[in-house]
């Protein structure tokens, strides 16, 4: 039945990407001049989770990897390394200069030094959900070292520059930006198709069955994959020949599930606490999950930090919004009333 498991997996960089060229060849044309040895511009990419921000990025810098020998590229989750010094330390990791860094007591500035003396390669760093960076500065170290060019990934742009510094800001206005909007049905079917034909066996999934999941997965290729390869497994598992509408059903809600798992895995400890707040106490106004957080916590970060804690969790679907912004309330996501494959 299956394959080629690989191709289900969530962060599996395709060969192609499907309905991207666009954002592709935007995404290329920034990062052009390191192929000749010169400085790139910032790039911002911005969207919704689950329309390919990742995996274009990852697709393009891998691109130019094939085609110049001078150029590397590095990738750190910067909701994982949400700490300055575990993003320096990641990238200084992948680029191999590490030796005699000790976690505890290297000094901050000593990183950024290694950083700044590297003359390795010209490097690509995609900064992964670069919102959620402690302290944003970082973004403008980095900028302004010639020899690595950085993507920075965030849902918003709206949220990654309301908690940086002007000085910063006016520099990522000027960058360029590749927005990315959810798929439309057909897309997502196209991404599944690809997916299903690389990674099954002939005839195990009808395309109907491919539109549902698109119909469900409402515009998001991770979950649409998610769903995929749910259903994949259970088929194989149960050795069925191939995927009926009960697998298909329960992989709907797997597939949500553990998506759901994943998100709540990586909230910091700081935003666990305000899911657990609104989890206890909800449906809470921004002001009072504040107070209440304030005084579970002992060292608080400021109110517009945790309002882009709240607006994280409900783009990743754990919290829902009700109201304007003036009487905004939120509330845990009913998973129950996601909608179904049918
Ligand atoms: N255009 C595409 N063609 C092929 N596969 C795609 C495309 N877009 C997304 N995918 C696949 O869908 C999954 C989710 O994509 P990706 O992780 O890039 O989304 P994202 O926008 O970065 O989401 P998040 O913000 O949640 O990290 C991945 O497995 C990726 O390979």
């Amino acid at each position: 039945m299956i394959r080629d498991a690989r191709v289900l997996r969530a962060g599996f960089v395709p060969r192609e990407v499907e309905h991207r060229d666009a954002e592709v060849n935007h995404l290329s044309s920034v990062l052009e001049p390191i192929t000749n040895g010169e400085p790139a511009d910032t790039a911002i990419v911005t969207g919704p989770s689950g329309v390919g921000k990742t995996c274009v990025s990852k697709f393009v810098t891998e691109r130019l990897r094939e085609e110049v020998l001078d150029v590397e590229a590095t990738y750190v989750n910067c909701w994982r390394n949400y700490s300055r010094f575990r993003t320096l330390y990641q990238i200084l990791d992948d680029i191999g200069a590490t030796i005699d860094i000790h976690r505890q007591s290297t000094p901050h500035d000593e990183l950024i030094d290694r950083l700044q003396q590297y003359d390795g390669p010209r490097t690509v760093v995609i900064l992964d959900e670069v919102d959620q960076l402690e302290d944003p500065s970082l973004i403008y170290d980095l900028h302004s070292m010639e020899q690595f060019a950085v993507i920075c990934i965030a849902n918003k742009e709206e949220e990654l520059f309301s908690r940086v510094d002007d000085r910063l800001v006016s520099r990522l206005r000027s960058s360029e930006h590749v927005r990315m909007d959810k798929y439309h049905n057909e897309q997502l079917y196209d991404i599944l198709s690809a997916r299903t034909k690389w990674g099954l066996e002939n005839g195990v999934i009808t395309d109907e069955q491919l539109y549902q999941i698109a119909d469900a997965a409402a515009g998001d290729a991770r979950l649409a994959i998610g769903m995929l390869r749910s259903a994949a497994s259970t088929a194989d598992r149960e050795n069925h020949e191939e995927v009926t509408n009960d697998i298909l059903r329960d992989a709907a809600e797997d597939a949500r599930a553990q998506i759901k798992q994943k998100s709540l895995d990586s909230l910091t400890p700081h935003q666990r606490v305000v899911y657990d707040i609104i989890r206890d106490h909800g449906p809470l106004g921004p002001s009072e999950i504040h107070d209440r957080y304030t005084e579970a916590v002992d060292d608080p970060r400021t109110k517009r930090t945790v309002r882009t804690y709240l607006s994280k969790m409900a783009q990743y679907n754990l919290l829902e919004a009700e109201g304007t912004s003036r009487d905004r309330e939120y509330s845990l996501v009913d998973s129950a009333a996601a909608s179904p494959v049918s």
